[in-house]
């Protein structure tokens, strides 16, 4: 076995918005890569598999059941390299959280904090913000994935408030007034801050009213919205999220292979479908409708950009990866931030692939298919199986080459990062 490639084992979060049992691919993804201890319970929802160091869900090495963050304290110039420990400062942890995320029913209306309120939470509220760290994120759609993704234009929230009375009355004639006369963000604020503060009973009979409105009046609304508010009711009926989400959020649709890059500080909520995700290395979430959870009202109003784009805006375009060769075709998604970039390298059918060293430590995982892994020159000592839910560790520097002989498509997703 080499040191530079080595088998590992993520664990599974049992969200109850997660899809049941086996037809959520962190269940089967979770149960491949280690099914001495990983059984599927049909009955249960299997919502993210975790891959990193966050010692929530630490990773372990297969062939030993060493905690990941132990090996490489061990050696973190080999493991993390020495510009990523004077870039972040940490000999055990690596930068990122590498995540699938397998969703039935929408995940709660959230917000992510930045660096100096998440220190402020941390120390604060230890319980509920369990790091000190912001959790900028990125979805790569596995399928077809959709997602309120931040604030819809000012424009398109002013008509909703002339156009649906609920939404109107729920928001109050002055901020309505105020907001319509001027959008802008300090009224957008306004309304988000009164529809985030309204008193459950009333958002319940605003969201009765709303929810017949949308099948009498479906046009007030336009097709996909009145069907999604719809749809949303069924699993949270009469929610806060009905408002805040599906009249002032973005409504994203990606494709698979399409992704969205979500700064700190930005309202989102996954609905359906399947991702990779990676995020800085934080469990950091500030929720407010569309959960059970613990929500923080005051915190998400306070903390918002109340920045607004158009839906097109919110995705994020791959860009070729030059030090990818061979038979696969090679996707980097490469957001503007320091932690992260993923890697997707996909075979349509048999062949061979190489990628030169990242400066950086790197997770991979095989999303569909099979194949072999090794590293360059290194084939007879470090090849390892390549299988669907198999996830590897790859050291800096390490050229890793890529084989698929079984003549069908083979993808894999490399988390990385590189100072
Ligand atoms: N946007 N996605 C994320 O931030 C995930 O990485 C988090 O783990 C989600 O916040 C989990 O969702 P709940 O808090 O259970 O509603
Ligand atoms: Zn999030």
């Amino acid at each position: 076995m080499s040191s530079d490639l080595f088998r590992v084992i993520g664990g599974p979060q049992n969200y109850a918005w997660g899809k049941l049992g086996s037809s959520s691919a962190v269940a089967r993804f979770a149960h491949a890569n280690d099914p001495e201890h990983v059984s599927i319970d049909e009955s249960l929802p299997y919502a993210e598999l975790w891959m990193g160091t966050h010692p929530k869900v630490p990773t372990t090495l297969y062939s030993s059941g060493e905690k990941l963050a132990d090996v490489i304290s061990s050696n973190p110039e080999k493991y993390l390299g020495p510009k990523i420990i004077a870039k972040f400062g940490s000999k055990t942890e690596l930068p990122f959280l590498f995540k699938v995320l397998s969703i039935e029913k929408v995940l709660s209306i959230q917000a992510h904090p930045d660096k100096k309120l998440a220190g402020q939470l941390h120390k604060s509220d230890p319980k509920n913000y369990p790091d000190d760290n912001h959790k900028p994120e990125m979805a790569v759609a596995l399928t077809d994935f959709e997602a309120f993704c931040g604030f819809k234009p000012l424009s398109l929230i002013k008509e909703h408030l002339e156009k649906i009375p609920e939404f109107s009355k729920l928001v109050g004639a002055d901020i309505t007034q105020e907001y319509i006369s001027s959008p802008s963000k300090a009224t957008l604020q306004k309304v988000f801050s009164k529809v985030m503060n309204a008193e459950e009973d009333v958002v319940a009979k605003y969201a009765g009213e709303l929810l017949e409105r949308t099948k009498s009046q479906p046009e007030a609304f336009g097709a996909t919205l009145a069907d999604l508010i719809q749809r949303l009711d069924v699993q949270f009926p009469g929610d806060v999220g009905l408002f805040c989400g599906c009249l002032m959020l973005n409504h994203c649709i990606l494709k698979s292979g399409e992704a969205m890059f979500l700064q700190a500080c930005e309202p989102h909520a996954y609905i359906s479908g399947d991702i990779m995700e990676c995020m800085a290395a934080s469990d950091n979430v500030i929720r407010a409708g569309f959960t059970p959870k613990f929500k923080d009202v005051a915190v998400l109003v306070d903390s918002l950009t109340y920045s607004t784009n158009n839906v097109e805006e919110q995705k994020l375009t791959p860009a070729p990866f030059a030090r990818g060769s061979g038979d696969a075709t090679f996707a980097l998604y490469d957001p503007p931030i320091d932690e992260f970039s993923v890697l997707q390298i996909e075979f349509k059918s048999s062949g061979k692939a190489q990628m030169k060293g990242v400066d950086g430590p790197s997770i991979l995982i095989v999303s569909e298919g099979t194949g072999k892994l090794f590293i360059k020159g290194e084939e007879s000592s470090s090849t390892l199986d390549a299988f669907e839910g198999g996830v590897y560790f790859i050291a800096p520097d390490a050229e890793v080459e890529i084989v698929n002989t079984s003549g069908k498509p083979f993808t894999l997703y490399r988390a990385y990062c590189e100072a």
